[in-house]
């Protein structure tokens, strides 16, 4: 049985014990997610389990999406059945079926952070709260904590009685829940509470899930919340098959309710668990092993257990400080650089690791310079901006019109001369009424002093209602096509001379790729493409999820996003006391807080396979004031002699351009662009004149002179290719490039 030679005693053991409760514990790169995977093989082709009684449970889009494929290679048949699966995307499966009995409608919409905000700010209005004294982002965080501590608001009224600050938010968080009720919506937190509820209260369909999930698997269950143990323990609780890996020194999400508990009491919970400990790491180098344990033994509260590999030591772990953070960028974008030239690595060997997304900014440009290919994990999210909420709003609203936030966030956009008083209007006669904002816009000819705004939000409604017909018989994609072409969107963003447009209406091409990857996927899987599908998948990808490993590129990435992987070779960045570890954990009076600083920086160097570098900067630019920090005392705590200190940099070597991603969405954006009609033409029309022509010298704003060396017709406008003296080779579309002839 070749497979599971490949696995070392103790893992053996964890594979075979497949009836009763199980917990791996164990440190990182040991082999825990294997360990998974192999089990779920094991128990399809050895125990002859149904794959369709298998559930597998990660933290990530990402990590389910590299289980699954782990898996789909491990299994020969019926891979597919298996529900390899994060927390909220199993939620969001069941709750499609059966929020119904928990009375919401089961096309429900998922509210993201923005979403919620916004949702927040009006619930603040409402209960005229004063945002200065309980801000919207700490009401948040309080409705959320609550949540994940299956407290319900009047629950959680209650136990603040007494304490009027308590009660205050206690109002919010009823108010809240009332709202999102009102537009059909969950926030991700409720796709458990909901689920959890679901399952308390539906004896038939918990059971019905008992019966189906009889052997269950969570991975990183170190991070698991009150809500998400609840979960599972409602599951397992008929079968007891539960299987869970974790490491207690990776538990980084107390902020977010994570429960280390969960994993301490196990036992306790789960009678007549066992447990297993795998004490061999396969993934890092003696050095970057070595440099772990010694980092993390600082930590008081913790079992201990030393991880030991026979990879050999390995490259020593690089130190570098410099004086800015300007340098530190620099340094580590031409290392990347030199490592590809020498063709040591790839770009994607390579792994920038940070504590906040902020520090991201400095590489970025850095590597947008050097025209290296990167991508940021988190932060910069793709779907935060501007242009793809407007365009998912619309989709939102025309797959489900209850959500209020979504249909308010369009009415006037792109502009059509709907006044904030008319909105406001709507608003008012909705909350009378106590309808969607939507249903109240249907009846505007019902609403008192409407006045000459009627007949715009008629025209609005006859919009959204002709492509909800169109809806029923179109792709999405085509749907979207349509939305961007009727609407103007494009034309409007080019009319607001936003500087920004051109990335804009690529950052909009790109969502129709998404939408076609989508529809795609769904042909393969052989399951409908639907909008609220499409919806649902966007809505859930959490950051992590833009990260695609087929193109070749430098990731770049907050800590937290990082658990669970593996890279050639890591930067950690950043290593200065009031970054890494931040301010507010030195300064705070919890030791613990500390502690789980120092338990993601043990998250970070595990990462590493061969090379780690570390390095900090004596001052920085932070909100626009330098800063001046001390080395971080996580590098103090790393054995000196683990670490070489060189100073001198190597010559560099040029890096061949190598942009395939680029090069893919040109080509994605041609075709697109050809696919549009002619007759809604933006830009320097088809037929009109350029004031340069092939050969000629022009000169550009940014990128300085250069020579013409091709126009072509790319459907809406003129692409033309310049050869800059100084930037290269670019192609650019004549009315965003305004070039002029020298
Ligand atoms: N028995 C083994 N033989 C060879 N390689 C192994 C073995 N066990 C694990 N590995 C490899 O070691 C690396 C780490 O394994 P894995 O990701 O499963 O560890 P983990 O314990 O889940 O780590 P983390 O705590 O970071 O999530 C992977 O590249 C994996 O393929
Ligand atoms: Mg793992």
């Amino acid at each position: 049985m070749g497979i599971y030679d490949t696995l070392n005693e103790q893992q053996k053991r964890a594979v075979l014990h497949t009836e009763g409760p199980l917990l791996v514990l164990a440190g990182a790169g040991s082999g825990k997610t294997r360990v998974l995977t192999h089990r779920i093989a094991y128990l399809i082709e050895e125990k002859g389990v149904n794959p369709w009684n298998i559930l597998a449970i990660t933290f990530t889009n990402k990590a389910a999406g590299e289980m699954r494929e782990r898996v789909d290679k491990l299994v020969e048949f019926g891979a597919e059945s298996v529900w390899v699966s994060t927390f909220h995307s199993m939620c969001v499966r069941i709750l499609r079926r059966h929020i119904g009995l928990l009375g919401y409608d089961t096309n429900f919409t998922i509210y993201d952070t923005d979403d919620q905000k916004t949702l927040m700010k009006d619930v603040c209005k409402l209960l005229k709260i004063d945002t200065k004294v309980y801000k919207e982002r700490a009401l948040m965080a309080a409705v959320s904590h609550a949540k994940e501590e299956l407290l319900t608001p009047q629950e959680f009224r209650r136990r603040a009685e007494g304490d009027f600050g308590r009660q205050k938010i206690g109002e919010v968080y009823e108010e809240y829940e009332k709202q999102l009720r009102a537009n059909n919506a969950l926030d991700f937190d409720d796709l458990l509470v909901k689920t959890v509820q679901l399952f308390q209260t539906q004896k038939e369909v918990l059971e019905y899930y008992q019966d189906r999930f009889r052997y269950i698997m969570v991975d990183e269950y170190q991070d698991t919340n009150t809500v998400q143990f609840e979960l599972v323990r409602l599951l397992a609780s008929k079968y007891r098959n539960l299987c869970v890996v974790g490491d207690d020194d990776q538990s980084i999400y107390k902020f977010r309710g994570a429960n280390i508990k969960n994993i301490l009491d196990f036992e306790q919970v789960f009678e007549d668990a066992r447990t297993i400990k795998l004490e061999q790491n396969y993934r890092s180098t003696g050095h970057i092993l070595n440099a772990a344990n010694a980092v993390i033994r600082h930590n008081v509260g913790r079992k201990d257990k030393t991880l030991w590999t026979d990879n050999g030591e390995g490259e020593k772990l690089a130190f570098r400080q410099f004086d800015t953070g300007y340098d530190e960028a620099e340094y580590i974008v031409n290392d990347i650089k030199k490592n590809v030239a020498h063709g040591e690595r790839t770009y994607q060997d390579h792994a920038i690791l940070y504590r906040t997304n902020a520090q991201s900014r400095m590489f970025e440009e850095k590597f947008v310079t050097e025209n290296i290919p990167y991508k940021i994990v988190g932060g910069i999210n793709f779907y935060g901006r501007r242009e793809i909420k407007d365009l998912l709003c619309y989709l939102k609203t025309v797959d489900n019109g209850q959500d209020d936030l979504a249909v308010r966030r369009i009415v006037n956009v792109p502009k059509r001369g709907i006044g904030l008083t008319s909105i406001n209007r709507v608003q008012e006669y909705a909350a009378k009424r106590e309808i969607g904002f939507y249903d109240a816009l249907k009846a505007v000819e019902l609403i008192p002093d409407i006045g000459r705004g009627a007949s715009k939000l008629e025209s609005f409604v006859a919009l959204i209602e002709h492509f909800k017909t169109d809806a029923k018989d179109m792709s999405v994609s085509k749907l979207m096509e349509e939305i961007i072409e009727e609407t103007g969107y494009v034309e409007s963003l080019k009319a607001e001379g936003d500087e920004e447009a051109e990335a804009r209406i690529e950052n909009i091409d790109e969502l129709i790729s998404k939408i076609v990857a989508y529809e795609e996927t769904c042909e393969e899987m052989d399951e409908p493409v639907t909008l609220s599908g499409f919806l649902a998948e966007v809505a859930l990808v959490a950051d992590i999820d833009s990260m695609d490993e087929s193109k070749d590129y430098v990731v770049l990435m907050t800590l937290h996003s990082a658990k669970g992987l593996e890279f050639p070779h890591v930067y950690l960045v950043g290593l200065e006391d009031g970054i890494f570890p931040s301010y507010m954990t030195i300064t705070s009076e919890d030791p613990g807080d500390l502690e789980e600083e120092r338990r993601l920086c043990y998250v970070g160097i595990t990462r590493a396979r061969k090379n780690l570098t570390l390095t900090c900067a004596r001052r920085r630019m932070i909100r626009g004031e330098t800063q001046y920090n001390r080395m971080s005392r996580f590098v103090n705590e790393v054995p000196v002699e683990l670490v070489s200190t060189g100073v001198k940099v190597e010559k560099l070597v040029e890096a061949p351009v190598k942009n395939v991603y680029k090069q893919a969405k040109q080509a994605f954006q041609t075709k697109l662009y050809a696919a549009q009609k002619p007759a809604k033409q933006f830009g320097t029309p088809l037929g009109g004149k350029l004031a340069y022509e092939a050969g000629d010298r022009v000169l550009h704003g940014k990128f300085g002179e250069g020579t013409v060396k091709a126009i072509v017709e790319g459907g809406r406008d003129y692409e033309v290719t310049v050869d800059f003296d100084e930037r290269g080779i670019k192609k650019m579309f004549a009315s965003f490039a305004k070039l002029q002839k020298i």
